[in-house]
C-alpha cells in the first residue's frame, strides 16, 4: 500500500545528480501564479515532470510542470514550477515526495510559496504573508504525509512541529521586506490547509478565522511536515489573492483567475524578496545577519 519512498526518491535523486554540474541547496515550491520565479533563476537546466522518474505530473493551470536547477545570486537551487495538490488525487505521499528528493540531492532549505485566500481582516489582495505556523485540516482527520510505515534514514516516527517554520528566516524575510521598501504589505500569519478543490463556504472561512488561522489555501503543509521530518530548514510565503468571504451578503465570489491575476501583480516583488533572502543565507544553515 506504501511505496517505499527511500528506493523511488532515490533513484529520482540520482537520475536527477547525474544530469546536473551542481547540487542544489536551497529548494523553491511556486505556488499558483508564482512559476516566474523559476525563470529568475540563472543558467537554468529544466526538466519537464514528464520526463522525470516517479514523478507526478502539473495537472493545474498556473503550474508548468517543470524542475528547473540554476543559481539564485550564487546559490544552486532547484525549483518547481507547479506543485502537487490533494485534489489532484495523487495520495498525499506522492504529493510530498519532491521534499525527499530535495533531501537526497542535498537542499538544506525549503522556501514554499502559495497563493491563498486573506481570512484575517486585515489583509489586503495583494499583502504578502510570513507563515509562522499551519493548521494542517486534512491532518485531523489522518491525512498526515507521514501515515504509514516511519522510514528512519528520513527521520523519526513522531517529529516535533513546533518549529516548522524557522524563526530567523522570518525574521530576515522581515528585515529583508523593510529594505526593499515592502513593509506596507508584508504580514506574519498563520496558513490553514484544506483539501480543496471546492473554495470555502462562508461558515467554513467564519468558522477557520476564528480557530486562528489568518490565510486558507490547498498546500504547503503537507510539503512542510515531510521537509521538516527530514531535517531541511522551511521557510514559507502567502500571498494574498483574494479575500476570504465571510458575509453573506458579499457579492464577491473567488476564482482562480483571480488568483493567477493577483499573482501576476505581485510577482516581481515576491520574486525580489526569495531572491534576496537566498542572497543572504549561508549555505551551512547560517544566515547572515
Ligand atoms: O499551489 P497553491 O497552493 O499556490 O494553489 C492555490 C490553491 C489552489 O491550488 C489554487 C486555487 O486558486 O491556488
Ligand atoms: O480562497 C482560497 N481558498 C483556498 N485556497 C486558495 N488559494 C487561493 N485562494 C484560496
Amino acid at each position: 500500500m506504501y511505496p517505499d519512498s527511500h528506493s523511488s526518491s532515490g533513484a529520482t535523486a540520482n537520475w536527477l545528480l547525474s544530469r546536473i554540474d551542481t547540487p542544489p541547496v536551497v529548494g523553491i515550491v511556486c505556488g499558483s501564479g508564482l512559476g516566474g520565479l523559476a525563470d529568475t533563476l540563472k543558467d537554468p537546466v529544466a526538466f519537464h515532470y514528464q520526463d522525470i522518474p516517479n514523478f507526478p505530473q502539473s495537472t493545474v493551470q498556473g503550474h508548468a510542470g517543470r524542475l528547473v536547477f540554476g543559481t539564485l545570486k550564487g546559490k544552486p537551487c532547484v525549483c518547481m514550477q507547479g506543485r502537487f495538490h490533494l485534489y489532484e488525487g495523487y495520495p498525499i505521499q506522492k504529493i510530498t515526495l519532491p521534499m525527499r528528493i530535495f533531501k537526497l540531492m542535498g537542499v538544506e532549505t525549503v522556501i514554499l510559496t502559495n497563493a491563498a485566500g486573506g481570512l484575517n481582516q486585515d489583509y489586503k489582495v495583494g499583502d504578502i504573508m510570513i507563515v509562522k505556523d499551519h493548521i494542517n485540516m486534512p491532518g485531523f482527520a489522518g491525512n498526515n504525509p507521514l501515515v504509514g510505515p516511519n522510514d528512519e534514514r528520513f527521520g523519526t516516527r513522531f517529529p516535533c512541529m513546533l518549529d516548522a517554520y524557522d524563526r530567523k528566516l522570518q525574521q530576515l524575510a522581515q528585515d529583508l521586506g523593510a529594505e526593499l521598501g515592502f513593509s506596507d504589505f508584508i504580514r506574519e500569519g498563520v496558513y490553514c490547509v484544506l483539501g480543496g478543490p471546492s473554495f470555502e463556504t462562508i461558515a467554513e472561512c467564519r468558522m477557520l478565522h476564528r480557530l486562528g488561522a489568518d490565510a486558507v489555501g490547498m498546500s504547503t503543509a503537507h510539503e512542510a511536515i515531510v521537509a521538516r521530518h527530514c531535517g531541511m530548514r522551511v521557510f514559507a510565503l502567502s500571498l494574498i489573492t483574494n479575500q476570504a468571504v465571510m458575509d453573506y451578503h458579499s457579492e464577491e465570489r473567488p476564482s482562480h483567475e483571480e488568483v493567477l491575476e493577483t499573482g501576476r501583480q505581485r510577482a516581481e516583488q515576491l520574486e525580489r524578496l526569495v531572491s534576496t533572502m537566498v542572497g543572504r543565507m549561508e549555505i551551512n544553515n547560517n544566515i547572515n545577519v
